[in-house]
């Protein structure tokens, strides 16, 4: 049985008066990967952001209820949240590398850290391009513009951002979805290999993804967990009918 990394009790989230997510109780276990799926619009992304506090800055949203990472609560007063996006990464849906070299994007997490050392940062850079199955591509050209590589490319380069920060858990938002299915396909193959050192969730409107890559899947439905358990139950015998008309395309 896999340690829990997130412990998610009677949570709920509100954009104003509307409610965009509903009571919702889930352990996410550290090491595997978590997939979020479900129709657009049921909340998923609000999830997965409440997961790093992206939300901090939205001034009418508000979160109730409990999230704890390692044990603590993350949204407790005093809690650090630049250490907690240190501790959790995060890619998106349209890679968003900075307009700078290949080499100054991925080492800029760990100089604003505090570390100057071109040997150290040298490391880091390989290290984190190699994590992130890119270093042969771009070993020659680290001095390129990020910008100027294919949407693939980009993607992976932001995959060594989050992970030059030494992240335990890396959440994703989509992040396949502007990509064509080669690129797709290696950053699918990445994924897998990532949860052996860190914990992986992923919201993701391709169910053949979900079911590919994820260990445990939750399915969304107008803001509410509708069911959460391992993914080959959820694909292949779901508890709840409307769990089944989803993933069997009779809806959303
Ligand atoms: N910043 C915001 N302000 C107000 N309402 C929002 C905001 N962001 C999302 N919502 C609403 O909250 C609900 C959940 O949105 P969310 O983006 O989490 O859904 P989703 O499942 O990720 O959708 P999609 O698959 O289309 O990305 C939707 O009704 C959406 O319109």
């Amino acid at each position: 049985m896999a340690n829990t990394k997130f412990k998610i009790k009677d949570l709920d989230f509100y954009y104003g008066d509307f409610q965009a997510l509903k009571n919702i109780n889930m352990d996410i276990e550290e090491k595997v990967v978590t997939a979020f799926i479900g129709p657009s619009g049921c909340g998923k992304s609000t999830f997965i952001k409440t997961l790093n506090r992206m939300q901090d800055l939205v001034s009418y949203a508000r979160v109730d209820g409990l999230i704890s990472l390692d044990g603590q609560n993350i949204y407790e007063k005093g809690y650090d949240a630049n250490l907690l996006r240190k501790k959790v990464g995060m890619v998106f849906q349209h890679p968003n590398p900075f307009p700078k070299s290949i080499y100054d994007n991925i080492a800029y997490g760990p100089r604003t850290h505090g570390i100057k050392d071109k040997t150290q940062l040298d490391q880091i850079v390989e290290e984190s391009l190699r994590a992130a199955a890119i270093w042969d591509e771009v070993k020659d050209k680290l001095d390129k513009n990020a910008t100027a590589i294919s949407g693939g490319q980009q993607q992976r380069i932001c995959i060594a951002r989050a992970i030059a920060n030494d992240p335990e858990v890396l959440l994703m938002d989509e992040p396949t979805s502007a990509l064509d299915p080669i690129s797709t396909g290696k950053i699918e193959e990445l994924i897998s290999e990532l949860k052996e050192k860190y914990t992986v969730v992923i919201v993701t409107h391709n169910m053949q993804q979900a079911a590919r890559i994820s260990d445990k899947t939750a399915f969304f439905l107008t803001g509410e967990v509708i069911e959460f358990d391992d993914t080959e139950k959820i694909f292949s015998n779901p508890s709840d009918q409307r769990t089944d008309d989803y993933i069997s395309g009779r809806f959303g």
